[in-house]
Formats: structure tokens, sequence, C-alpha cells
């Protein structure tokens, strides 16, 4: 009997992407599947709520920059990143999906998934990370190499605005170092539509988000975890 397929997804806010792949995993859309763990930079994370209230509840942690930097004299952002990526690889994750984390991740929290790095330094966590590399994907409302970074939603709309594109997209994609810039897994355009209020269009590309990240979730899954084939 192949063992089931762990999800962990890193948040920020509302969860609504966090949703889909929720759904999809109770509806057996990704079959064979759990999200292992909800981590959420901010408390108020409404998506922590919404880990939490999924049946059956789905475990979540917290830890944001600042609280940390200030509980750990001499720390850097760097070190914050590792301290993420060894909570996250405690629950030995078969993929880890960025759904609106709105943190930029240094090469030390890559280093870690990729297994790069030996036992654990945080006395947080004891663990001896296994050399097996966890993927990383990203869900960023753009299309490659068109708008990177924060806000890419309200950057895109306004250059509509000014006449300079006619559509934009969404896709997810490898998470590199450099932001927004990983292999692209799957692509969504989305058309503009002169005199579309700026609500509906933000309402058809979010629908777009919410297919999207199942289907690159269950391709990136299928590429590394076949259903059917026992995991390592
Ligand atoms: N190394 C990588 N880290 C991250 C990637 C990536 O591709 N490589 N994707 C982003 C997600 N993202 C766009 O898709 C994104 C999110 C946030 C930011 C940003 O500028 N964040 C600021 C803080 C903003 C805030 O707290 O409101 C920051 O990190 O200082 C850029 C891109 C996730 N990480
Ligand atoms: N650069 C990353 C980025 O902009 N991500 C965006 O944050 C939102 C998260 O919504 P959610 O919390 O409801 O899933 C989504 O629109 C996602 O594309």
């Amino acid at each position: 009997m192949a063992r089931r397929r762990r999800i962990a997804v890193l948040i920020s806010g509302s969860g609504t992407n966090l949703q889909a792949l929720i759904d999809a995993c109770a509806s057996g859309v990704l079959p064979h599947t759990d999200i292992s763990l909800v981590f959420s930079n901010r408390k108020a994370a409404y998506g922590l709520i919404r880990a939490a209230q999924a049946s059956p509840p789905i475990p979540t942690a917290y830890l944001a920059l600042q609280p940390y930097l200030k509980s750990h004299p001499n720390s850097t952002r760097e070190d914050y990143d590792e301290e993420v990526a060894w909570r996250v690889r405690k629950v030995s994750p078969d993929l880890v999906v960025l759904a609106g984390w709105m943190h930029v991740l240094s090469e030390r929290f890559l280093d870690v998934m990729e297994g790069k790095l030996g036992e654990a330094q945080s006395s947080d966590v004891s663990t001896t990370t296994e050399a097996r590399a966890i993927p990383v994907i990203n869900l960023h409302p753009a299309l490659p190499g068109a708008f990177d970074g924060a806000n890419a939603i309200d950057r895109a709309f306004e250059a509509f605005q000014r006449g300079e594109i006619a559509k934009t997209g969404v896709m997810v994609h490898k998470v590199v170092k450099e932001v927004d810039r990983g292999e692209p897994i799957l692509v969504q355009e989305i058309e503009f539509h002169d005199g579309e209020s700026k609500e509906n269009f933000e309402k058809r590309l979010h629908e777009t988000e919410w297919t999207i990240i199942v289907a690159a979730a269950k391709k990136v899954l299928e590429e590394y975890i076949p259903v059917g084939i026992d995991a390592p």
C-alpha cells in the first residue's frame, strides 16, 4: 500500500489558494494527498483559521521575521529563513507550496529544502535531514518575467489601463533564489476586457489561481511520487 503524499503550504494571508488545495485533497482531485502543515509568517493570516477548520484539522505553525530576530540576538534574516525551512522539513513533505507567502526566501531556505545542509542548527527543531530534495513551488499572479515581486495584480491592471498590455496571467513556478524567475510549471494567460472593473478582473484571476495551483501541485507530485509508487 503506497503511503499518502504530503504537502506543506506556506501562507501570509487569507489563504484562498490554500483552501483550493484543502478542497482538492478532500475531494480526491489530489488523490492520496494530505496537507501536513500550514506555516504562516503572519499571526493574523486567515489561512491559519482555514487549516484549523479543515476536516481533519491541519497542523499549523507561525513564525514572523521580526519576533524571531528579537528573540535570537545577532540572528539574521537568513537565519530566520533556515529556521523556517527546518520546521517545514520536520513534517517530511513531498512538496512545499508557497501560496501567497509574502517573504522573499534566501538561499539558506532553498539549501535546506534541497538537502544540502546537515543537522538542524535550531534548538527548536531536532531533526537530521535526509538528503532527499523537496520541491518548492510558488503561485504568482503574472506571466513569466512580466511583473516579478509583490503587487503584480495591481501593476498589471495599471499597465493595461495605460495601454501597455492586453493580457496578463497566472503561473506556478519552481522557487529559486531569484524572485519569480524559477522554471514555470504551469502558465495560464488571462485577457483583459475593455471596461471591466478591477474587481471583476481580480475575481477572474483568483478563480484561475485556485485551479492552476491544484493542477501544478498534482503535476509535481506525480513527477516525484506517482500514485501507487512507494515514496521514500
Ligand atoms: N527566493 C524566492 N523567494 C520567494 C519567491 C521566489 O520566487 N523566490 N516567491 C515569492 C512570492 N512572491 C511573488 O510571487 C513575492 C512575495 C513577496 C515579495 C516581497 O517583496 N516581500 C517583502 C515583504 C513584503 C511584505 O511583507 O508585505 C520582503 O520579503 O521583504 C516579493 C515576491 C515568495 N518568496
Ligand atoms: N508574489 C506572490 C503573490 O502576490 N501572491 C498572491 O497573493 C495572493 C494570496 O491570496 P490567498 O492568501 O488568498 O491565497 C494570491 O493572489 C497570490 O497570487
